[in-house]
C-alpha cells in the first residue's frame, strides 16, 4: 500500500469537495455592485435600483449559501426566512435573515412546517418592485412540507414513507411530493408573483433535474396529470391512499407558471467537483480521465464494472490487448455516462500512472445489521472483486477511493473509504473475515478495525452535498 497514492487521493478529493462548498459557489457565481446597484448572476445581469431584495431558502447547504449572499449584499437585503436542518444552525444571527431549525432526521415536522408555512406568508406579499432570491439545496424537500389542503402533515409524511419503503426512488417520491405540495412542484414561484424569482440550486440528484432537486419549488411541474398516481400505482399502494390525497391528486387545474419572470441558476453540481479533482489529479502528475458524472446501480454491479474497467486497461499498459478490444470491454461495461472516445487517450497515458474520476450515486440494498454506507461498501466490494484477478495484475497498484460529498455516508462518521489490490490479501493477514463484514453491511467497522483506520475517509459534516465521487489510481510497480 502506497502512502503517497492514499495522501494524493485524499487530496483530489478534498479539492472536489471545496469547489462545491456553498460559500464558495455563492461567491464564484454571485456579484453585487452598491455603487450602481447591480446583481450579477453567472452571465446575467440585474437592476435592483427601486427594487427590495427578499430571500428565502431551504436545504442543508443553505445556511452557508445564505450567509455569502448577506456577506454580498447585505445593506440591500430587506428580509429573508431560511430553513436548514435541526442541529446544523452554527452562525450568529442576522438582523436580515431568520434561520429556521427543522426536519430532525431529514423528515419533515411541525418545525420545518411552520417555516413552510412563514416563508409562504413572506412571498405572498411580495409586489412588483421585489425580487425574490431563493436558495435551494438537497434536503429541501423535508425542510419545506406544506401538503395542500385538506392533506394533513402526519398523512403525507406517512404516505410518502410507505412508498419509499416500497422502493420508489427519490425521481418518483418527489413527483408525488410536487402534486401535493402548496409549495413544490413550482409553487414557491408562482405564489411569490409579481416579483422576480431568482434561484440558486446545488443539486444532490443525478443528472441535475431542476424541477426534482427539494421536489423544485421554483421550477414549472410539467409532469402530466396522472404520472403521480401511475407511481404510487407502480408500487401497490393505490388501496393506502387517504381520501385527502384523492381529492388533492384528482385537481386538474393549476395556475400558470410565470416563466418569464422566474429564473433557476444551477450553481452546484457533481459534475463541477469532479472537474476540479481532474485538474487536482492532473496536478499531482497522473494522467487523469474524467469518466461520467452520472454514475448509478448497485454497488456490487458498479464494484464488479469497476475492477473490469482497471484489469481492461492494466491489459492495455501491458500489451495484453489492443484498445479496440478494450473498447468492447469497456461498452459491456455497466457504468452509466462512461463515453468511451476517452480509450483513443490512452495511448499517452501507457507509462503514467493512470487516474480515473467518476461521480453520481450507487445503491445498496441493505439486508444486514451492521453499520456502513454507499461508498465505503463500494471501495470493499471493489476490492473483493479485484483480489479475485490478481494473479493477472500482478504488475500493478490499483486504489479506489469512493466518499460522499456531505462527508457522511450513512449512518457513520465516514465520509467513505479507500479500497486496493491487496486489500483482501491483507485483510485475510490481520484476521479480519471479509465475507462476514459485507454480508452483514459491516463496512464501516470493517474500515475502522482495518488498518488502525487508515483507509476511512474522515471530514466531518461539509454542509455541501453534490453526491459522491469515485477516484481509480493505476499505478505500475517495478
Ligand atoms: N449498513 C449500510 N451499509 C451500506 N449502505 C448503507 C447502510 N446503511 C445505509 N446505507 C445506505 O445509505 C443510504 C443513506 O445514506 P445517506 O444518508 O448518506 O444518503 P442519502 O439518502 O443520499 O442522503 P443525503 O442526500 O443526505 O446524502 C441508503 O440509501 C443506503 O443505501
Ligand atoms: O430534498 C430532496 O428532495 C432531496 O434531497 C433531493 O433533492
Amino acid at each position: 500500500m502506497s502512502k503517497t497514492v492514499i495522501s494524493d487521493l485524499l487530496q483530489i478529493f478534498k479539492s472536489s469537495v471545496s469547489a462545491v462548498l456553498p460559500e464558495n459557489l455563492i461567491r464564484n457565481s454571485v456579484k453585487y455592485n452598491p455603487a450602481n446597484q447591480q446583481l450579477i448572476i453567472l452571465n446575467d445581469t440585474y437592476n435592483l435600483q427601486h427594487k427590495n431584495v427578499f430571500v428565502v431558502g431551504t436545504g442543508k447547504a443553505v445556511q452557508n449559501m445564505a450567509v455569502e449572499i448577506e456577506k454580498i449584499m447585505g445593506p440591500k437585503i430587506k428580509q429573508g426566512i431560511i430553513s436548514v436542518p435541526l442541529g446544523s444552525l452554527n452562525q450568529k444571527l442576522s438582523e436580515k435573515l431568520t434561520y429556521y431549525e427543522g426536519a430532525m432526521n431529514n423528515l419533515p415536522d411541525c418545525n420545518s412546517e411552520n417555516t413552510a408555512k412563514k416563508i409562504k406568508d413572506l412571498v405572498t406579499m411580495l409586489s412588483e418592485k421585489d425580487i425574490l432570491l431563493v436558495l435551494i439545496s438537497g434536503g429541501g424537500s423535508a425542510l419545506l412540507p406544506l401538503p395542500k389542503e385538506p392533506i394533513n402533515l402526519q398523512e403525507k409524511t406517512t404516505f410518502i414513507k410507505k412508498l419509499a419503503n416500497a422502493g420508489a426512488d427519490i425521481t418518483e417520491l418527489n413527483c408525488v411530493r410536487k402534486r401535493i405540495s402548496d409549495l413544490k412542484g413550482g409553487q414557491l414561484a408562482i405564489k411569490a408573483q409579481p416579483a422576480q424569482v431568482l434561484s440558486l440550486v446545488l443539486s444532490d440528484i443525478v443528472g441535475d433535474p431542476l424541477d426534482l432537486i427539494a421536489s423544485g419549488p421554483t421550477t414549472e411541474n410539467e409532469d402530466n396529470a396522472s404520472m403521480a398516481l401511475n407511481i404510487i400505482k407502480k408500487y401497490n399502494l393505490s388501496n393506502d391512499i387517504p381520501m385527502s390525497f384523492k381529492t388533492v391528486l384528482s385537481e386538474t387545474t393549476w395556475f400558470k407558471f410565470p416563466r418569464d419572470n422566474v429564473r433557476n441558476y444551477l450553481i452546484g453540481t457533481n459534475r463541477l467537483s469532479i472537474t476540479t479533482a481532474l485538474e487536482e489529479a492532473k496536478k499531482l502528475n497522473y494522467f487523469s480521465i474524467y469518466l461520467s458524472h452520472i454514475v448509478t446501480g448497485n454497488v456490487k454491479d458498479i464494484a464488479q464494472s469497476y475492477a473490469k474497467l482497471a484489469k481492461s486497461i492494466c491489459d492495455f499498459v501491458e500489451g495484453k490487448i489492443d484498445l479496440n478490444k478494450v473498447k468492447l470491454q469497456i461498452n459491456t461495461l455497466k457504468i452509466p455516462g462512461v463515453n468511451t472516445e476517452f480509450i483513443d487517450k490512452l495511448i499517452e497515458g501507457k507509462n503514467r500512472n493512470i487516474c480515473l474520476i467518476l461521480g453520481g450515486e450507487i445503491t445498496v440494498e441493505v439486508k444486514g445489521s451492521g453499520k456502513g454506507g454507499r461508498n465505503q461498501q463500494l471501495a470493499l466490494e471493489f476490492s473483493k472483486y479485484l483480489h479475485d484477478v490478481k494473479d493477472d495484475l500482478k504488475s500493478f497498484d490499483i486504489y479506489l477511493l469512493s466518499a460522499g460529498t456531505d462527508g457522511i455516508d450513512g449512518p457513520t462518521d465516514a465520509a467513505g473509504a479507500i479500497g486496493y489490490l491487496d486489500l483482501i490479501s491483507d485483510a485475510i493477514k490481520d484476521n479480519l473475515d471479509i465475507d462476514k463484514y459485507l454480508d452483514n453491511n459491516d463496512s464501516y467497522n470493517f474500515y475502522k478495525a482495518f488498518k488502525s483506520g487508515n483507509l476511512h475517509v474522515i471530514t466531518g459534516h461539509t454542509n455541501t452535498n453534490v453526491m459522491d465521487i469515485h477516484v481509480m489510481i493505476i499505478k505500475r510497480c517495478n
